[in-house]
């Protein structure tokens, strides 16, 4: 198993409050699979994902990466970052620096830039339909060139896990759907293990092999939902004109409006 998730909760302390954010979360990921944590704004997906990447070290329970406890008693995860990689709304590109040193930079914070890796990125930003705006500004791009970028930086250190948190959600409709095609091809191709956080449902069946439901908080998981096989090989674009989509949707529909119902 890839990543196992076993009791996880997590409750944020201020001053004056404690909000709970996870309760209770058992979930595993396969190498090699795109899963997606669906649920309703504020349930935890976030939270869950920057425990995953190691960024914040969960109240209780255990998260095991290739067989290795990211979180035990005060260690912190260095690991973890080291094997993930982030795709965010934002971008994030360095607006003073070019595409190129945008792209390399992962490459180079962790001192893995060589003239292989260099022309592994450059290359895949031509695989991407980007080759030619190596020395342009991220200004000079349109939103969905940047997301391309953002997933080239993402993609050049080789991270073991990618973690996309709502990557589509600023684009319209088109590039959206496009970008959706391209990375979900990028990830088959590399064979790359990927958790996407949305709140998109139509997204998640056209993207993932699997969905976990959450509630609305404290998020729980409420509901695993396994793509049948015909769509899960469908690229995304066939995947949402194939005759399984539309019945899966509604399900999921219904369950969300019936989570969302519940006092
Ligand atoms: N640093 C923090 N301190 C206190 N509460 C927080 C903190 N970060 C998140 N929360 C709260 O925890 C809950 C879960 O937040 P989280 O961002 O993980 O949810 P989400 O499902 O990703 O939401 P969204 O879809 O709106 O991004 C929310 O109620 C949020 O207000």
């Amino acid at each position: 198993m890839f990543l196992s998730i076993d009791r996880l909760s997590h409750t944020y302390l201020t001053k004056t409050t404690a909000v709970t954010a996870l309760a209770d979360v058992s979930l595993s990921v396969e190498k090699g699979e795109f899963v997606s944590f669906l649920g309703p704004s504020g349930c935890g997906k976030t939270t869950l994902l920057s425990i995953i990447a190691g960024l914040i070290e969960p109240t209780e329970g255990t998260v095991l990466m290739e067989g290795e406890p990211l979180w035990t008693g005060g260690t912190d995860a260095r690991a973890s970052r080291r094997a993930v990689g982030y795709m965010l709304q934002q971008d994030y590109l360095f607006p003073w620096k070019t595409i190129e040193e945008n792209i390399l930079l992962g490459l180079n914070i962790t001192g893995t830039l060589t003239p292989e890796t260099k022309k592994r990125a450059l290359a895949l930003l031509a695989e991407i339909g980007l080759g030619g705006v190596e020395s342009y500004y991220p200004s000079q791009l349109s939103g969905g060139m940047r997301q391309r970028a953002a997933l080239v930086r993402t993609l050049a250190t080789d991270p073991k896990l990618l973690l996309l948190d709502e990557p589509f959600s600023a684009l319209d409709q088109q590039t959206k759907l496009k970008l959706e095609e391209l990375v979900w091809t990028t990830l088959q191709q590399y064979e790359k293990t990927a958790i996407l956080v949305t709140h998109d449902i139509e997204e998640a069946i056209a993207m993932s092999d699997r969905i976990f439901l959450l509630s609305p908080r404290p998020g729980r998981l409420v509901r695993t939902f396994a793509i049948p096989d015909e769509l899960r090989r469908c690229p995304p674009l066939a995947a949402r004109r194939h005759p399984a989509f539309s019945p899966l949707f509604q399900s999921i529909w219904k369950e969300m409006e019936d989570l969302e119902a519940a006092p």
